[in-house]
Parts: C-alpha cells; structure tokens; sequence
C-alpha cells in the first residue's frame, strides 16, 4: 500500500533564510509519527507546510496519491482534508462541548451529526460534559474537546501542534497515551509536534528528529534511542555524555571513561570517534576496561540518584544509578561505559 503521507525533497525558506533542507518521509495510513526538536528547529514550518499554510521552495508533499504542496502548486488547506489542532485549544467560547464537536459536521444531517457527537464524546470520555463550556472545562479536557472536533469530520490526517505543552508534566504524559489512543480507535494517521521527548516516545509509532533544518532520522522511537543516526540525534533524544575515542583495534575504543568493547568491528576505521554515553550506561564496579573516577555532586531522584563524576583527565559526566549504589561526595568510584553509542567521523 503506497503510504498515506509522503514528503519529497523539502525545503522551506522564510525569505531568503532556509529553514529546512531536503526533508524527506513516509507515514502509513493509521500511523502516528511524533516531530521532536530544539526550538526553532522548524517543526511547526514543516507542519504548516503539510497543512498547506507554507509554501514550499523544492521538493513536493503528496497526500494518498495526490501531490498537494510544489513550488509551482499549492492544494488551499480547506481542500486538503486535513485536522489541525493546535497548542491554545482555540475551542469557540460561546459554544457548548457537544456543539463544538458538532461544528465541522453541518453538511450531514441531523441525526448522522448527534451519532458522531456521541460517539467522539464516548471516544474522548466527556458524555457528561456535552452541554458544559469551554471555561468550565481543565486544561486537558479542553484539548480532549478540541481533539474530538478536530475527527469530526474524519480527516485523512490530523496534524497537531504542541498539544499538551499547556498542561502539567504528569497530565501531559497521560494525554500523549490517550491521544495515541484516541488515534488507533479512529484509525487517524497524525503528526504531533512536541519538544518533550517523552511525550514523543509514548506517542508516536514514528518519531522524526529535527536539527538544524535537516531531518536528522525518521524511524520507531526505540530504535532513535538505541541506534541514532548522528550526535545531534542522540542528545535530543536522551541525556549524556559526548566523549573522544581511539580506536585501539576494530572493536576496542578507549575514552576517558574506560575502554569499550564493541559487539563487532568498526568497518573503515577511523582513528578519532566520538562515543555518546547516556547517564543510565554508567556502570560502578571494579573491572580491567574501568578508570577510577570521583564523585562531585549527588542528587537524590527518588528510584535514582544522579551523581556528577570526575573523570581523571578533569571532565564532568552524569550517571544516573539505582538505590543499591550510595557514593559519598569525594569518594573514588571505577566506572565502566556499558551501553556506547559510536559515531565514525
Ligand atoms: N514568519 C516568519 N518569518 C521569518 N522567520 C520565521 C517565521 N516564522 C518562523 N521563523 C523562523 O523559522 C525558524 C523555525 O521556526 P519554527 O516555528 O518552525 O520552529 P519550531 O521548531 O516549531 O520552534 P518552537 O519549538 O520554538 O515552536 C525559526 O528560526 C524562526 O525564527
């Protein structure tokens, strides 16, 4: 099955600043795919740009087999059977939730329009909130309101905007899995911007990270995690430690936190390397590929302790370790590197 979305080649520039270069990505029928990055990284450009809002300056977005976006043609955003909901819930005030939901529906008639009411009001649990307000709503209930609005009318794909950046944290992670949810019972495929890694992890079947205008990887999120493509990735996606290696032989690195033993060889080595160490891959215990470190600072994290370490050529890293390891400030601790990610130059 040829996929729902597919952007080609893509490049947005506001004036003569490019925004983002060469993007290019597929999402299914059905699949949610999450855009994660820093600030001004172009997430809600490229997001517009799939609404129709942004023009395009190369390349090409088609939309189930119909291109919709070139530089030379632009599909208005009303014809492209696409929901956008965006970060301020933007519901109509004077409006009730059941009448908010209905808005998009008054080409079909009556008793169609009250079933698919009913039906999104079940879908996103506020039967009992049809006739309340917007003001008389939380935070996540309204999103929840202007998620069901937005799949009224059964779009092709939904696009969102930061949708729980205006909630707290704990409510923000339970409304990410309920939209992903929410999106599987509808069978809508959706893209979700978001700056909040773990929002984009519980989310997302797709996560795309961006950077510096380009997309840096399109892939599940656990496999981001496990295998980023670049260091860019790797930071955006978990907290760590970027290190200088050597290559000592094809699958022996040796960093200021220790000597690494890698699984396989490195093909066409390079001598200088760069190895990321998420603070969780930190392991204490004696062992012959370990250094001797000292401890700086600990902060209790509740499960975890964070401690900052002293490597002995001077640099700071983070660990991240469990309840069974208690390290006094100044004590020497051997550290190992359990879990590397490599980038060849
Ligand atoms: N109308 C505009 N005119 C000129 N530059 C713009 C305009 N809108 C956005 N930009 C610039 O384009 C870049 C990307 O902006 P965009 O809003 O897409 O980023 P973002 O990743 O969504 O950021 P954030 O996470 O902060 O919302 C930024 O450098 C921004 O300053």
């Amino acid at each position: 099955m040829p996929p729902l979305l597919e952007v080609s080649d893509l490049e947005c520039r506001y004036g003569n600043k490019v925004i983002l270069e060469s993007v290019s990505f597929a999402l299914n029928e059905g699949e949610v795919a999450c855009l994660l990055g820093p600030s001004g990284c172009g997430k809600t450009t490229l997001l517009h740009a799939i609404a129709g809002f942004q023009p395009v300056y190369r390349g090409r977005i088609s939309l189930a087999d119909s291109t919709i976006s070139t530089p030379a043609a632009i599909t208005p955003p009303e014809q492209r059977h696409i929901g956008v909901v965006f970060q301020d819930y933007a519901l109509f005030p004077h409006l009730t939730v059941a009448q908010n939901i209905a808005f998009g529906l008054k080409s079909l008639p009556k008793a169609e329009r009250e079933s698919r009411v009913r039906e999104l009001l079940q879908l996103v649990q506020l039967q009992s909130f049809a006739q309340q307000y917007p003001h008389q709503l939380s935070g996540g209930q309204q999103q929840r309101v202007a998620l069901a609005r937005a799949l009224a009318p059964r779009p092709r794909l939904l696009l969102m905007d930061e949708p729980f950046s205006n909630l707290d944290t704990e409510l923000r992670r339970s409304l990410a899995a309920e939209v992903r949810h929410i999106l599987r019972e509808e069978g809508t495929a959706a893209v979700i911007v978001t700056h909040d890694r773990s929002e984009a992890f519980v989310a997302g079947d797709k996560l795309g990270v961006l950077s510096g205008g380009l997309l840096q990887q399109w892939d599940t999120p656990e496999t981001t995690y496990r295998r980023p493509a670049t260091a860019a990735v790797a930071r955006i996606v978990g907290d760590g430690t970027l290190l200088e290696g050597k290559l000592l032989q094809p699958d022996l690195i040796e960093t200021a936190l220790g000597r690494v033993h890698l699984p396989s060889a490195i093909e066409a080595p390079a001598q200088q390397l760069q190895v990321f160490v998420r603070s969780e891959d930190i392991q204490p215990g004696e062992h012959a590929d370990a250094v001797t470190a000292q401890v700086v600072a600990r902060d209790f994290l509740g499960s975890d302790t964070l401690y900052k370490f002293r490597l002995p050529g001077g640099r700071i890293i983070e660990a991240t370790l469990g309840a069974e390891f208690q390290f006094a400030p100044g004590s020497e601790v051997p550290l190992r590197i359990v879990a590397p990610v490599v980038f060849t130059p």
